[in-house]
């Protein structure tokens, strides 16, 4: 089956438009993850590959351009936690021009240089100028967070982040903690100085922080950059005078004193005002002397105890660059040049598979430890199936890794040659078999996605983000359970399972510590029973809530809505018929939309049009039939085949099982409130016992259980607990909570005698 059905083939490989509209999608994702919550989840290597994936198909179809296309622009919104300025001039980036790595020398003409891109810049900058010689600057790149501080007569007025690049977050306060930014200046300061720089931890200071945050049991960055950004978004600035943030400057911007018609005076006033700036700067006047300074810098730069990843290259003349002027995003007359990432050779001895907060299962190399760019490396990430099969790495293989400036090292080649003979394929699915490792629910990958996700709720390595989604609004809507209750439980491995709450009581809640350690804030006793309180009506609410709150993949609002209408209750729904028949027939549907006999677009081997042929011939009278049977029960599309197996996977797995022995241990089996799975049939019946739900309570006239009968017989059910779709409640002598719950919620009281004029009107 699994053949069958992971074929979905992504289309967008010809279709320009679909490849682009996913590539900005994709990097507005990463952009917002880098820029504003600082948690990226690709090296920046990955990202740059997009971007110039996009770039290229925007330059060869322009007219499919997007003005909004992150091309286009600068960097992420301003956040909302912090008051935003707009900038007096805009923060812009810098073009990238890279050096071309060995794979991308093959394609090209012999002799071509590494440097080809970068020669192109400079080509550039000749021709808009109309000159040979251009004299430039090359400094190390920074890699940081851009920030810009206003000078007023000498004073520091405010700081500001890049944001979207007109507008950015005042950081002042945080600012105001970093040593080497003068909040005074020395010597003659002008009326007004914005200067640009980049705020960044140095490599040394960087390891001793994770590595008392780690003592301290806290989480550790993965790389300083990070580790800078997720500082400075800090609210509390005591928190940020404790890491060990540095400041250069390395840019003009606005500007009111005497003129700075070059970069050098620029830096000389810089100095003289003791504001510390980047270091060292080349000087050159001609194309020569430029490959030779960033042949140099890059040789230098491993001795640095900052991470650059490039060499900024700018004109030196003010005058120049006016001419030169700026496109939406960039000045023209300025550049990063990018180094290739440094490579080295080692082992692959194993491959294990990592769980992410979101259940994105990561295949991870385990190498034999080596050398690269100043520190061993045993661990690189291998991204995906997808990037596996690309690459066919597998275990035991000779590979290249790669180490970036940032710290995630990569495999980027395998030496076919010296893998030995016996070697196999690598499949993640089969290494976990179809199973996640850290829960062992069942795993799926979605149509055009790349990644094998964990399907189960109650995956431990999802904790946080499965409670988040359990106790948000639109789910069981558990008041005050938001992120950082979630993260706190989870850290205290109070809650390993959305479930899990269920246990938790008033004391523990009440002395949730929301803080850290060192300044603990309790979540106090108001909060925590309005969650209890929460929790507890949680229990009675309609099968399509508790659906959609598992979270389960493809589940969404609509879909749980359509479940719920097709089911009595959750312990329904693992062995349903309808989704069986729902799921098989939408899945062989699709294959046969996805793989047609005659397609259009691409063409096929005759071979391969005669196995489709042979398939689709199978599957049509079967789709007829499963479409005869199932019209009674009208399934609307909200609810597709992809989604029934999903949900029929998931309660049928081990992880499934333990989800539904919990509820039934909680005493919960959520039961629907728009039961109807047959439409036209039920709404011609109208009987006032028929299809109803009654609960029975107090001491009546004859065991309950006769009662029961008497009800079943006339098609009613009978439930053990009062909510809110239940219909009547039959009260006898001496009822109790039951009757008080009734009235609540508004469920019709039946006493014997009413209940006896009822059963009667409808025999
Ligand atoms: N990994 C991810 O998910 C992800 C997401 C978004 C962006 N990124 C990375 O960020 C890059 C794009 O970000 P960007 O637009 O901020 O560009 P950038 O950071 O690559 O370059 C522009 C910035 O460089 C800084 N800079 C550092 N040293 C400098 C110097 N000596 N002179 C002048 N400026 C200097 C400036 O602050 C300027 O704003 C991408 O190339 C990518 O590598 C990664
Ligand atoms: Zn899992």
């Amino acid at each position: 089956m699994d053949d069958l059905f992971t074929h979905a083939a992504t289309k967008s490989e010809n279709d320009p438009a679909a490849r682009m509209a996913q590539l900005a999608k994709e990097l507005d994702h990463h952009n917002k993850l880098y820029y504003q919550e600082a948690t990226p989840e690709i090296s920046d290597a990955e990202y740059d590959k997009l971007y110039r994936e996009l770039e290229d198909l925007e330059k060869a179809h322009p007219e499919l351009a997007d003005p909004n296309s992150p091309t286009k622009r600068v960097g992420g919104a301003p956040l909302d936690a912090f008051e935003s300025v707009e900038h007096l001039i805009p923060m812009l980036s810098i073009d990238d021009v890279f050096e071309l790595s060995d794979e991308q020398l093959e394609q090209e003409p012999e002799g071509t240089p590494r440097e080809t891109e970068l020669i192109a810049f400079y080509k550039r900058l000749q021709k808009n100028l109309g000159q040979e010689h251009i004299p430039v600057t090359v400094e190390p790149k920074l890699d940081g967070v851009a920030v810009s501080l206003v000078y007023r007569n000498g004073k520091l007025d405010y700081a500001a982040t890049r944001g979207d690049g007109k507008r950015g977050d005042l950081i002042t306060e945080n600012v105001r903690t970093i040593r080497s930014i003068p909040l005074t200046l020395t010597g003659d300061a002008p009326e007004l100085l914005e200067v640009r720089g980049e705020i960044f931890m140095p490599n040394s200071a960087f390891a001793k922080m994770n590595e008392e945050r780690d003592e301290a049991g806290l989480q550790t960055f993965a790389n300083p950059r990070n580790a800078t950004a997720g500082t400075l978004k800090q609210l509390d600035s005591r928190e940020v005078a404790k890491r060990p943030l540095a400041f250069l400057a390395h840019g003009l911007g606005a500007y009111d004193g005497p003129e700075l018609a070059t970069e050098d005076a620029f830096h000389a006033l810089l100095d003289e005002l003791s504001i510390p700036r980047n270091h060292p700067v080349w000087h050159a006047e001609n194309l020569e002397v430029l490959l030779k300074a960033v042949t140099q810098l890059n040789e230098e730069r491993h001795g640095y105890d900052y991470a650059t990843d490039g060499a900024v290259v700018k004109a030196l003349s003010r005058a120049d660059r006016e001419k030169l002027g700026f496109t939406s995003r960039a000045p023209r007359w300025a550049a990063a040049y990018k180094f290739l990432p440094e490579q080295a050779e080692t082992l692959l001895k194993d491959i294990t598979i990592q769980v992410g907060r979101t259940g994105v299962l990561t295949p991870v190399a385990e190498l034999e430890p080596v050398l690269v760019s100043g520190t061993t490396v045993s661990r690189a990430t291998l991204h995906n199936q997808d990037e596996i099969d690309r690459k066919d790495v597998r275990i035991g293989d000779h590979v290249i890794i790669e180490k970036a400036g940032e710290i995630i090292p990569a495999v980027v080649k395998v030496l076919t040659e010296k893998r030995s003979s016996d070697s196999q394929p690598y499949s993640l699915f089969n290494a976990v078999d179809g199973k996640c490792p850290s829960c062992h629910g069942p795993i799926s990958k979605e149509e055009g996605m790349v990644a094998w996700r964990c399907t189960n709720f109650a995956c431990p390595a999802q904790a946080v983000t499965g409670i988040k989604q359990f106790a948000s609004r639109k789910a069981l809507d558990i008041d005050g359970v938001g992120t950082s209750v979630a993260e706190a439980v989870v850290r205290d491995g109070l809650v390993k399972t959305p479930l899990d709450l269920f246990k938790l009581d008033l004391l523990t809640l009440t002395e949730l510590n929301l803080g850290t350690k060192f300044e603990p804030r309790l979540f106090g006793e108001k909060r925590a029973s309005k969650v209890l309180e929460s929790l507890e009506a949680a229990k009675s609410k309609p099968l399509s809530l508790w659906l959609y709150a598992m979270g389960i993949r493809n589940i969404g609002e609509s879909a749980a809505q359509e479940v719920s209408r097709l089911h009595e209750k959750l312990t329904d729904i693992p062995n349903s018929e309808i989704l069986k028949l729902n799921a098989e027939r939408g899945l062989k549907d699709n294959w046969v939309k996805q793989n047609p006999v005659n397609p259009q677009k691409e063409s096929i081997s005759s071979q391969e049009k005669e196995r489709r042929k042979k398939i689709a011939d199978e599957y049509k009278p079967r789709i007829k039939e499963l479409n005869e049977i199932l019209a009674e029960y009208q399934i609307s599309p909200e609810l597709g085949g992809v989604a029934s197996q999903s949900l029929l996977d998931f309660f049928q797995s081990e992880a499934g099982m333990v989800v539904l022995n919990k509820l039934a241990s909680l005493q919960i089996n959520p039961a629907s409130s728009n039961y109807q799975p047959k439409p036209s049939q039920s709404s011609t019946i109208s009987s006032p016992v028929s299809g109803r739900t009654f609960v029975i309570t107090g001491t009546l006239s004859r065991p309950r259980p006769e009662f029961k009968k008497q009800i079943e017989a006339l098609g009613g059910k009978v439930s053990g607990s009062i909510s809110g779709k239940t219909d009547y409640l039959l009260a006898g002598e001496n009822a109790g909570s039951k009757l008080d719950k009734a009235e609540k919620l508004g469920v019709k009281v039946l006493d014997e005698e009413s209940y006896l004029s009822l059963i009667n009107s409808s025999q």
